[in-house]
C-alpha cells in the first residue's frame, strides 16, 4: 500500500516559547523535544514534509542586521527569511536525524530553501500585521516606534511586537523539488517561515525578486499540502483542540468539524486573528480542495492521527462522513 503523506506545520512554541530567551540552546532544546513527536509519525509509516514558523527568529536576524548597519551592510527582510530557513532547518534536520537513528531508522532529512510567490498588489503590503521578533511592554513599544521607526502592535494579549506585511501565498516555487525528494525517500523541511516572499516583475523583464514581508506559515503550509497532494495537513500547536467560546466558562472542544460549520464560527468571531485565525483559514482552504486537516497539540500528534485528539477539519461533502474521532481509527 502506498504510504500516506503528511504535511506537518510546526508552531512557534515548538521552537521558542514567548517567555524564553532566544538563545540557540533554548531553541535547540525545544526542537529536540518536538522532533521526538515527528519521529513518532515517521515510525508509524507516514511520508513527512515539515514546515515551521520563524516569527521570533526572523525578527531577531533583521534587528541584528539593523544594529550592525554601520559595520556590515544590512540585509533585506527576504534575505533574513532565507537565513531563518537555514537556521531553523538545520536545527530540525540535526534533531530529527538523531531521533530517527535512536529508533533504528536511517532516513535522510533535507531542508530546502523555498521561495513562495506573492502578489505585489496584495493589500497586506499597506497594512502590516505579522508579528516578528521579541515581545515588548506598551511603554517599550512606544519608545521603539519613535527611536527605530518600527510599526509595533499588540500580539494576542501576549505583549507588543514589531509587525511587517504578510501577503497571501500564491504558489510554492520549489514544489517539484520537494516531491522529488519525497519520492526518493527523504523527509523534507520546506517553506520555513512561510517561505521567502518573491514577486514576478510585471513591468520589468518578468524575473522574480524578493520582497520585504513574512508569509504566514499555516497559509503556506496549506498551499504546499495542495501542491504536493498531501493526504493530511497537520497543524501542530500548543492547544489540544480548536475551541468555541475559547477561554470562557462554556468553552467547548471541537473534535470533527465541516467547513460549513467552521465558516459560521468564523462569522461569530470565535478565532483570534493573530493566532488561531490563520490556522482555521488554512484548514478551510485545504478542505475546499478535498483535503483533510487536523489542528492538535504537538505532543498529541500521533494520537491525533488515530482520531484520539485534536480537531479534524473536513469538507463535509462525503455523504457518509463520520467523525473519526475517539475511535482509534487512522484519520488517513
Ligand atoms: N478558538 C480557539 N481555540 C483554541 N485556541 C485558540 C482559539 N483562539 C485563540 N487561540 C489561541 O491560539 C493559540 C495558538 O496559536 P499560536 O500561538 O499562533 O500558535 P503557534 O505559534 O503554535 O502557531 C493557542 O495557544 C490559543 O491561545
Ligand atoms: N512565518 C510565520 O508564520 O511564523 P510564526 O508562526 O513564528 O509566526
Amino acid at each position: 500500500m502506498k504510504k500516506k503523506t503528511v504535511l506537518a506545520a510546526l508552531g512557534g512554541n515548538a521552537i521558542l516559547q514567548p517567555k524564553q530567551a532566544a538563545t540557540f540552546e533554548n531553541q535547540m532544546k525545544n526542537v529536540i523535544e518536538s522532533c521526538k513527536f515527528l519521529a513518532d509519525l515517521v515510525a508509524k509509516g507516514y511520508r513527512l514534509v515539515i514546515t515551521h514558523g520563524n516569527g521570533p527568529q526572523v525578527g531577531n536576524i533583521l534587528r541584528q542586521n539593523e544594529e550592525a548597519k554601520d559595520v556590515i551592510p544590512p540585509m533585506s527582510l527576504d534575505v533574513c527569511s532565507a537565513e531563518s530557513q537555514g537556521f531553523i532547518g538545520y536545527m530540525i534536520q540535526q534533531a530529527l536525524r538523531n531521533e530517527l537513528e535512536k529508533i533504528g531508522l536511517e532516513i535522510p532529512v533535507a531542508s530546502l530553501v523555498t521561495r513562495v510567490e506573492v502578489s505585489i498588489d496584495d493589500a497586506a503590503f499597506h497594512d502590516p500585521s505579522k508579528p516578528i521578533g521579541g515581545f515588548y511592554t506598551e511603554q517599550e513599544a512606544a519608545k521603539l516606534m519613535i527611536e527605530k521607526n518600527w510599526l509595533v502592535k499588540p500580539d494576542a494579549n501576549r505583549g507588543w511586537r514589531r509587525v511587517v506585511p504578510s501577503p497571501k501565498p500564491v504558489r510554492i516555487l520549489e514544489s517539484d523539488s520537494i516531491m522529488k525528494l519525497l519520492d526518493n525517500g527523504h523527509i523534507v523541511i520546506a517553506c520555513g517561515g512561510g517561505g521567502i516572499p518573491v514577486v514576478k516583475d510585471k513591468d520589468g523583464d518578468g524575473v522574480y525578486r524578493g520582497v520585504e514581508a513574512v508569509i504566514d506559515k499555516d497559509l503556506s503550509g496549506c498551499k504546499l499540502a495542495e501542491q504536493i497532494g498531501a493526504d493530511l495537513f497537520v497543524i501542530l500547536t500548543d492547544v489540544e483542540h480548536v475551541f468555541i467560546n475559547y477561554g470562557k466558562e462554556n468553552q467547548m472542544a471541537l473534535q470533527s468539524v465541516s467547513v460549513g460549520q467552521l465558516a459560521e464560527y468564523v462569522q461569530q468571531g470565535q478565532f483570534s486573528k493573530g493566532s488561531m485565525g490563520p490556522k482555521i483559514e488554512a484548514a478551510i482552504s485545504f478542505a475546499k480542495t478535498g483535503g483533510k486537516s487536523i489542528i492538535c497539540a504537538l505532543e498529541k500528534a500521533a494520537f491525533a492521527l488515530q482520531g484520539k485528539s485534536g480537531t479534524v477539519v473536513h469538507s463535509g461533502l462525503a455523504a457518509n462522513h463520520q467523525p473519526d474521532v475517539n475511535k482509534g481509527k487512522l484519520i488517513v
